[in-house]
């Protein structure tokens, strides 16, 4: 079986002596090639924190976090970097150039692939924009789009550069109901495609069907549902 993600008794707290506040205790979990997982949790029980540390994007110094086959605790910038780029990310709020248009925000995901020309960015993302079912609104910018569009935009720029994990922190929580259950169908729909893996952290407990597995983390504790 091959895991891509393998979290061991990973420890994690904020401040230092009398002001250390643990969040993660103990924090054990796999999670499977082209799995979709959605973590749920009260406010504050230390989700967004856990999947950071996942994305290389915060250090941690206790326990065992590795992710496609990296040691990410006390790993090199270097390690890190090389994890990142093989990670998509979508947030709460989208996160696009305002003065971008919808295929620019998307292609600017591949500027670090140098092995591609300008114009193959450009194909490819709007390759991708069609795949997200906004094949006619390629030069709109933010501004010209609803909220679940941007979404879906932001769900594109993700998944262009084809990672082999998406990280996803409330995709849905700007979002109302039939735009939210839009957004994340097409995501599960184009990651079961191309066998990517998803962690997706949501208080949406409308989209929890699309889960092959559903964790709840409660206090810094993981269970499974
Ligand atoms: N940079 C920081 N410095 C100190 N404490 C922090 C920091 N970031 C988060 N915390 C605290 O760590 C705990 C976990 O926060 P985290 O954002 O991971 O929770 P969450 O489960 O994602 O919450 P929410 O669902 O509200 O987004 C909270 O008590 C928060 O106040």
């Amino acid at each position: 079986m091959s895991h891509v993600i393998n979290v061991h008794d990973l420890n994690f707290s904020f401040g230092s002596g009398a002001l250390t506040q643990p969040v993660l205790k103990n924090v054990t979990i796999s999670i499977q090639k082209g799995e979709i997982v959605l973590m749920t949790g009260p406010s504050g029980s230390g989700k967004t924190t856990f999947l950071t540390i996942i994305g290389g994007l915060r250090q941690a110094y206790h326990g065992s976090v590795r992710v496609l086959d990296q040691e990410l605790i006390n790993s090199s910038e270097q390690v890190k970097v090389s994890v990142r780029q093989q990670i998509g990310y979508i947030f709460q709020q989208h996160n696009l150039l305002k003065s971008l248009t919808a295929q620019q925000n998307v292609s600017m995901a591949l500027e670090m692939q140098n092995s591609m020309t300008e114009q193959q960015r450009l194909d490819h993302a709007a390759e991708m924009l069609r795949a997200v079912g906004l094949d006619a609104r390629l030069n709109y910018k933010p501004d010209q789009l609803s909220a679940g569009q941007c979404q879906r935009v932001s769900i594109a720029r993700a998944l262009v550069g084809q990672p082999k994990i998406v990280l996803a922190d409330e995709p849905t929580a700007s979002l109302d109901k039939q735009s939210g259950h839009e957004a994340v169908t097409i995501l599960e729909r184009l990651a079961k495609e191309s066998q990517t893996t998803i962690l997706l952290v949501t208080h949406d407990y409308r989209i929890l069907d699309m889960a092959d597995r559903v964790v709840e983390l409660e206090d810094g504790v993981i269970k499974e549902k």
